[in-house]
Parts: C-alpha cells; structure tokens; sequence
C-alpha cells in the first residue's frame, strides 16, 4: 500500500490519523528518523524519573517476551524510543526501521503508526500491518498507551507493544495498557515517597529558616505543605496557581533554571529547589518577610532582672505582662535594653514560637507601607509586631501604623511599641496621635539609665563581658577595681549599647585581656582619685605598664621591671592585680 492510500475498511480512528498525515506531507520513508546518540542521551536524562518508573516493568516483561516475535518499547512523549526488550530477532529487525533506540514515532514525520497516533489522540490504540501510512512500516503491528504522571497527569511518554504483522497477535493493547498502568503505579509510589521526603526537608528548612510564611510543593506542582500563614501573606492566589503550573514543565531541568523560571513568577519570595541526589523533587517557597526576626535567644527575664534592685522590679511587672497579649509601650533611653526586653517578653509569653516582627518606624516610606498592608506582608497571626520609634514617624505615618496595629491586633499578634521619649508627652504637644498612643500604651514600662542605677554597673558589665567572649570565642576580659570604679562612675549616655560597644572595644585593643583605668579611653578616666599620686601608684602603674608592653608574659615583665619573677607575683597580689594569662 502506498502512501495516502486508504486501506479498505478502515477504523475510525485510523482514517483520521490517515488524513493528519497526509498534511504532514511525509515522503514513503523506510524508517522513522533517529535522535542520534546526543540526542538520545539527553532525552534519556529528561525522561530519567520515567525511565526509572518503566524500570520494573520493562525488566520483568522483556524477559517474558523473548522468543515471542514481540518487543516492548518505552518512548518519551515526544515519541522518541528510549528503551527497547524483548525478542531479540524482532529487536534486530526493528532497527531496520529504526523501531528501535532514537526512532523518532510521531505522526508528522512517519505518518500514522501505533506510538504517533497514540501520542495525538492521548489514549491506548493498536495500528495493525496495513494500517500504517508508510509501506515499509506496514510489515509491523503494533499497540501503543500514554503514560501520564503521577500528580499532574501530564504526558510523560508511552508504552508499546511490536511484532511483525503476519504474526497474529490479539491482545497487544490490553498488554501495553497494563503495562502503562503498572508504570503510573510506580510513578504514583515515587511521588509519595519523595512527599515523605519533602516533609523532612521542611522540618530541616523550618529550623534553618524559622518561622517564615512557607509553601512546598512536590514535582506535580501540587502542594505539600504549607504554613498557616502562607496563604494570608500571599494573597496573589493567580499568580501563584501559574507557578504550581510551571513546576512540572521544569523540575527535570537544573535548579538554576528552575528557580529563574519560577522567580520571574512569584518576586519577592525565596525559591529553593529540594532534590534527592540529581533529581529535584520539590520547590519551597518562602516569603521574605526582611522585618521578621527570632528572638535573641539571650534575651531572658530572669537574667535581666538578677541585674539588681531596679531591674528585678521591672521584670516582675514584665513576667505578668508576658502571659497577657496586652500591647507594651516600653519607654527609656536609647541603648537601654528596650528592644532586649520586648523581645525577651516575647519569649516568655506563650506566643513564643510566633515571630517578633520588628519594625524600624523611623524609616517607613508611606508607598511602600501602603503596599506592605495592602498585601498583608506585616502582621501575622501570632507572635509580636514590635514598632520600634513610632514617635518617630511623620503624621501620614502614624495614620498607616494605627490601621496596622488595629489588623494585627485583630489577628492576634501582640503590638509592642519602643520609644526613647516619653511619648505622652508627644501627644500632648500634639506630635503623636493619641488615638495610636492609646492603642500602643495598653501597659507601659520604663527601663532607668544606667547612671540612675549605678549598683546593676558592675553586674551588667560582668554579663555583657560573658556573652561577648562566649558570642565571639573570646577570652573573658578583666578590670582592675581601679578600672571597675571608674566605670561605675561614668554616666553611660549610650547606656548598655555603650557597654557593650565599650567592651567590643577593649578585647581588640588589649594585648592583655587586663583592663586598668589607664586603658579606658579618656571619657572613662574621671574617678575620683586620691589626693597626690603615692609611690604605691607609682609602681602599680610601671608593673601595668609592663605586663601590657610584654602581652601579659610574666615572666618577660618582670625582666623589664628588673625583679624576679617571684617578686613579680607578690607585687601583684599586694596591689589586688589577677595574675592573668596571656588572652
Ligand atoms: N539586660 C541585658 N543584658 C545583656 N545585654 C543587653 C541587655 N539589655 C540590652 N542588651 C544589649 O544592649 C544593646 C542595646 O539594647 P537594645 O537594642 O535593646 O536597646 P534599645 O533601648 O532598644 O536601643 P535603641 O533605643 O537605640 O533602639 C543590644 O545589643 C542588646 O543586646
């Protein structure tokens, strides 16, 4: 039969593949093109997930049908062969028509055959001898089902069943239908074990990540998981159906490729591609949230409030308010701890595993508030939304912080407001709203300067000096009394800010780790000193002098003093210095 000739009789189905292929123009080819090598590797390596699902199937099955004329056939959806078993005589004798690996089947370029018009018409179909439109294919027969994935159902590639057409053969399409249906159970059982797998990723993510608004989504696009909050932050629910869209088109590709493709969709999120081995299997989508932050793990009531007297009081009053979601006006100077003790209330409060969203209030731009409410990109529906300044923020401001104090609140989330100045004040002077003030002053608290509580000095400065050497694997530095009672006496305009920067200071200026009034930089140095410098202060002074010049060796100071080094260590004790080693 030549080409575009009807056989007589036709099927249905048959007569319109016949009609589409004699659009395509097809010259009477012998065979199918190929792919060539290349061509096949890569296909191969996109179509490895169904490969991988085939793999059972085509083992158990080539085995089954050697010595039975038949062959079996695993092609991607673009029809081209990726996997041939079966009866190796009629596996020799595809490749003369290259039915076999690389053969190129679809419709337009070998007319109407069993893998082509499968793939066109999307469900299982047998092309019998002289059905085919090309002669020389016609000394086959063959039966043909799509596969379709697991999840999204789309198209992943097809099974077919071949043998020669004088070889009578009835059941070859409900052969390549099981076969097909035992390769989508095996796709159906990959997808779920690579969900598990998505799932543990998720928790490992969560304690990277924290508490971010997340969404992951497996290979199909489908969702996996997501955070309570996801869908309150993004709102965007079209854009984000595109996305899920796009996942299957693109999981095979290359991470990068993937979460370009993806980004262009969704800005302003994180995308990161979870894979297993080579193979991505996931995307996790994570909205950035830039004002969010966990708590400092250090901020602790209890440690606050060992500082003395004041600071015991304050957090006593701070321990009641943690249990409440009563919004906190917390006043006091700058670098006073404000920020330390809001988050320290959070984590005392049962909304602790919520997030603390601090938000820097002098620096709002309306647009750009307008639009972070908009989306509902602040607030969440636990946690703390923390203003830090609000007096800060110009009037058109202020209007935008109060509708967004009254969201959050309605949402949940406690609203703790900072202020460096006492903010009544402000709205008496009618700088600052008094219908925020009242929603922001629920309760309010004070944090004294350091100068107004002198006895917590020395406590605090010895807690700062432990976190700073354990944050940054640091020796713990010393202070003579001299330098402890010139510290004590300093007003501390920065406050703990001042402190801490302070300490930062000294541990990379001093070779020795020992601090004496005369290290302290010249603001410090006002204590009161005695009447006339002694003798005594003399000495106390060359023997510092020279542990610092000799980097705190003992041995080599008391060289350069011209003593012995035991001498050296009597000295030491009588004048109080610590025999320190070198940090
Ligand atoms: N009780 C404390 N113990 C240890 N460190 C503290 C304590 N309070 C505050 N700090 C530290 O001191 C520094 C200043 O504190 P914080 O930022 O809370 O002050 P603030 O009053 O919010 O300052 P500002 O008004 O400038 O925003 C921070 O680095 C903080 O970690």
């Amino acid at each position: 039969m030549a080409v575009g000739r009807v056989p007589p009789n036709i099927r249905q189905e048959v007569l319109q593949s016949w009609n589409r292929s004699a659009k395509y123009r097809i010259e009477n080819s012998k065979h199918a093109p190929l792919v060539g090598e290349e061509g096949l590797l890569t296909r191969r390596a996109l179509s490895r997930r169904l490969r991988r699902g085939a793999r059972t199937a085509l083992a158990q099955a080539g085995t089954l049908l050697r010595g039975t004329d038949t062959i079996l056939l695993l092609c991607d959806q673009a029809g081209v062969v990726l996997d041939a078993v079966g009866d190796e005589v009629t596996l020799a004798r595809g490749r003369e028509n290259h039915l076999h690996l690389g053969g190129h089947w679809t419709e337009d370029v070998i007319g109407t055959n069993a893998i082509g018009t499968a793939l066109a018409a999307g469900r299982p179909i047998a092309v019998r001898g002289p059905e085919h439109f090309c002669e020389a294919i016609q000394r086959w027969s063959c039966a043909a089902t799509p596969i379709s994935d697991a999840g999204s159902r789309s198209l992943l590639g097809l099974v077919d069943i071949s043998w020669p057409s004088h070889v009578p053969q009835n059941n070859a399409v409900a052969l390549s239908a099981a076969l097909a249906a035992q390769v989508e159970s095996e796709l159906t059982h990959m997808l779920a074990r690579e969900r598990e797998r998505l799932m543990e990723q998720l928790h490992l993510r969560r304690l990277r990540r924290g508490n971010e608004p997340m969404l992951i989504v497996d290979r199909s696009g489908a969702d996996v998981f997501a955070t309570d909050d996801f869908a309150r932050f993004c709102d965007d629910d079209q854009t984000l159906t595109a996305l899920r869209a796009r996942v299957p088109d693109l999981i095979d590709q290359t991470p990068h490729t993937i979460t370009e493709a993806l980004s262009k969709c969704l800005p302003g999120t994180d995308l990161e591609v979870i894979a297993t081995g080579e193979d991505a299997i996931g995307v996790l989508i994570s909205l950035r949230r830039s004002r969010a932050h966990a708590a400092d793990a250090n901020a602790d009531l209890v440690k606050i409030g060992a500082a003395g007297a004041a600071s015991t009081v304050l957090c006593t009053q701070a321990q009641r308010l943690a249990q409440t979601n009563i919004a906190l006006l917390i006043e006091g100077e700058t670098g006073v701890g404000k920020t330390f003790l809001a988050q320290a209330i959070h984590r005392a409060s049962p909304q602790a595993d919520g997030p603390f969203e601090l938000i820097d209030c002098s620096r709002l731009i309306a647009g750009r508030l307008c639009d972070d409410l908009a989306h509902g990109r602040i607030g969440a529906s636990h946690g703390v939304l923390c203003l830090n300044g609000p007096g800060e923020a110009p009037p058109e401001i202020q209007k935008l912080l109060l509708n967004l104090v009254e969201d959050v609140s309605h949402a949940g989330m406690r609203v703790v407001a900072l202020s460096a100045r006492p903010l009544l004040k402000e709205v008496q002077r009618g700088a600052f709203r008094s219908d925020l003030y009242y929603r922001i002053a629920g309760a309010r608290l004070e944090i004294q300067p350091l100068r107004e509580r002198p006895d917590e000095i020395r406590p605090l400065l010895q807690q700062l000096v432990l976190s700073h050497a354990i944050e940054n694997n640091r020796r713990e530095l010393r202070f003579t009394s001299r330098a402890t009672t010139a510290l004590a006496a300093h007003p501390w305009p920065g406050n703990l800010l001042e402190m801490k920067n302070l300490i930062g200071a000294l541990d990379a200026l001093s070779p020795t780790g020992l601090i004496d009034e005369r290290t302290l930089p010249p603001e410090f140095r006002h204590a009161p000193r005695p009447a006339g410098e002694t003798l005594r202060d003399k000495e106390r002074i060359e023997i510092l002098e020279a542990i610092e010049a000799e980097g705190g060796n003992l041995s080599r100071a008391a060289q350069r003093l011209g003593i012995a080094r035991s001498t050296l260590y009597l000295k030491l004790d009588s004048h109080g210095i610590p025999r320190m080693r070198q940090g």
